[in-house]
């Protein structure tokens, strides 16, 4: 390991130990890490850097089920079983961790773009086309003003209401590897929309990941449209 590979590492750790500090005293950062609550304090407040040892360990030790115990701390459900998750979307260190645990977990290809909706997407799709290398895409309920071409997409809702979603045309060229992504995905309605505008546009799919599932039904109708992995890093029931 060179010494710029060392200093990265070290700071993939230290962005790692933030991360779970943000639902943990230091005490139970120890019990979760091992490390003592002194020495995390130091790295957490960026005094002391851990050393290659303890960065691999600690880099290492955040696979799927520590990122998904963490979306369950930060997820709230009202009274009606709507979901608040600002705590995930809003944090974009939280879902730089996610993206290549979701691409090793469900052996996503690497894209040409990572596709989503505005507006409660576009953090993770940021966070899943920067670790890609892909461009970013998203799609929105209104026409950017000064965009003179679309791809638009619309259904009736199961409640009888109207969605449409509109991409910019010139966001994807045909041919483009796409990977769909959405912070949730609950009748799979959007995804449906998403999934027709990567048609659309004479795109491949390479996937769909959801950070969160509402019940199968989404998933399903994902599954539905495309033979690529479909997959969430949670699923609440
Ligand atoms: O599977 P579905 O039933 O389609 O639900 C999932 C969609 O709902 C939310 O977006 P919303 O429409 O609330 O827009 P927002 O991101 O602007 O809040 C969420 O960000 C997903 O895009």
């Amino acid at each position: 390991m060179n010494r710029a590979e060392k200093a990265a590492l070290q700071l993939q750790a230290v962005a790692v130990l933030r991360m779970l500090k943000e639902t943990r005293t230091y005490e139970e950062l120890s019990d979760v890490t091992g490390l003592p609550a002194g020495d995390l304090n130091r790295y957490v407040n960026g005094h002391v850097l851990p050393g290659t040892e303890r960065a691999s360990e600690v880099v290492e030790s955040v696979g799927r089920e520590a990122l998904a115990d963490e979306l369950v701390a930060r997820v709230e459900f009202d009274d009606e079983g709507y979901v608040d998750n600002s705590e995930v979307v809003f944090d974009q260190s939280f879902l730089d961790l996610v993206a290549p645990v979701a691409a090793e977990t469900f052996e996503f290809e690497s894209p040409d773009v990572v596709l989503t909706a505005a507006t409660d997407g576009i953090t993770l799709g940021a966070a899943m086309a920067s670790f890609f290398d892909a461009r970013l895409a998203y799609a929105k309920k209104s026409k950017e003003t000064a965009v003179e071409e679309f791809i638009e997409s619309r259904q009736r809702l199961a409640s009888g209401i109207e969605l449409t979603y509109y991409l910019p045309a010139s966001a994807v060229d045909a041919g483009d590897t796409v990977l769909v992504v959405d912070d949730l995905i609950r009748s799979g309605e959007t995804q449906e929309l998403l999934l027709d505008i990567a048609l659309q546009g004479d795109a491949d799919v390479t996937g769909v990941f959801a950070l969160i599932a509402v019940g199968d039904e989404g998933m399903d109708r994902a599954r539905a449209i495309t033979d690529a992995p479909v997959g969430a890093l949670t699923t609440f029931e």
